[in-house]
């Protein structure tokens, strides 16, 4: 993983990319603006009041020289952007409402983005997931074929890196979400060289158990088998049955997986948000993200617990896909 981001590194480097950080004044997104911009990766861009953020900056002792800083409420562009965000919003919002939407530090920032003038953005160190991700779904979208946008994580543990989705968005996703998840998740697995072996986890392995929640998933493996014909992907299974090559032979011998997937797809965002948190608090894995997939530009969320490496990781990360 180390080498993933020596990667990631040079493929960004140079390319003057502009990464939003909303939480200008969270001592962890400070320490790690300091640090992309310090290393000339990318220049951050805070938001917040700019006196706010120099003073955090300066009783934390850190640098901001080639970071910028917008305040919403100082910004020359800001009634240009309530135009275009009612425009987008297409009557869900009046001016009026849009000018006080605005206000709201991801609200700006994911117009930032959206209009061009920044990047991506990298959000959720101080606010949930839900208030994260919301401007996103509502003003960047999903690109064109995707119907739902998903959050995986890039579990890394030494050498060993798989992947855990939907950690993050989808509360009950049905069976075409879960097929859809699958297949976003392949792809988001070869971006950080993983060739995707994804497994469709339940508490059944291939009809060991009966209901509507163990049916749900063998019917989503049947529909991403015919959306990606080529994918190595088999369900459902138990977590051992996917992972452990002894008990996959005695729940399911005949399967293309044989206890060796690398790409796991959880059947709720219950399973998906508690089985990530076990591996990483017990299981001692670094868990990078959650990665949203599937919208037409990167907007990327943080663990409200994540450190101020995780921010950089996933600023870089946020970065590498604006150059795919
Ligand atoms: C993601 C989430 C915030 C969306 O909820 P919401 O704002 O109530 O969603 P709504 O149904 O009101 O939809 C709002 C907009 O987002 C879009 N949207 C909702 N879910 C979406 C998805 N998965 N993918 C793409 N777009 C989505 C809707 O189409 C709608 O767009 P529109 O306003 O342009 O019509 C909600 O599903 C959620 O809270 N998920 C769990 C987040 C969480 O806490 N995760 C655990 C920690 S990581
Ligand atoms: C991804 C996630 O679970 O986020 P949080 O811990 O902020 O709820």
């Amino acid at each position: 993983m180390s080498d993933l981001f020596s990667v990631l590194k040079e493929k960004v480097t140079g390319k003057e990319i502009k990464i939003v950080l909303p939480e200008g004044t969270d001592e962890r997104i400070l320490e790690a603006a300091a640090r992309l911009a310090e290393e000339g990766i990318l220049t951050p861009v805070l938001i917040g009041n700019k006196q706010d953020i120099e003073k955090k900056a300066a009783e934390l002792n850190v640098k901001l020289d080639g970071a910028e800083i917008k305040d919403p409420n100082q910004f020359e562009g800001f009634e240009e952007m309530v135009q275009a965000f009612v425009e987008r919003r297409k009557g869900k919002a009046t001016e009026e409402q849009a000018r006080e939407i605005l206000k709201d530090e991801n609200y700006f920032g994911t117009m930032l983005v959206y209009s061009g003038q920044a990047h991506g953005l990298v959000s959720g160190a101080a606010h949930s997931t839900a208030d994260t991700v919301r401007p996103a779904l509502q003003i960047i979208k999903t690109k064109q074929g995707v119907k739902k946008t998903s959050g995986v994580f890039i579990m890394v543990r030494g050498d060993e890196k798989y992947v855990f989705a939907d950690c993050a968005i989808n509360i009950s996703p049905d069976a075409q979400d879960l097929a859809e998840i699958a297949v976003e998740s392949a792809n988001t697995a070869k971006m950080f060289d993983i060739d995707p072996r994804v497994a469709m986890l339940s508490f059944s392995t291939k009809g060991s158990a009966k209901s509507p929640e163990t049916e749900k998933v063998s019917e989503a493996v049947n529909v991403a088998k015919e959306l990606a014909p080529n994918l190595v992907l088999d369900g459902e299974f138990q977590f051992d049955a996917a992972f452990v090559p002894s008990v996959a032979e005695k729940k399911a011998p005949d399967s293309v997986i044989k206890g060796d997937a690398n790409v796991f797809v959880f059947p709720s965002l219950e399973a998906g948000n508690i089985g990530y948190k076990i591996a990483q608090r017990l299981g001692n894995f670094d868990a990078v993200g959650p990665i949203l997939q599937g919208l037409n530009m990167p907007v990327n969320d943080l663990s409200r617990g994540c450190s101020a490496d995780d921010v950089y990781k996933l600023a870089l990360i946020t970065a590498g896909q604006t150059v795919q």
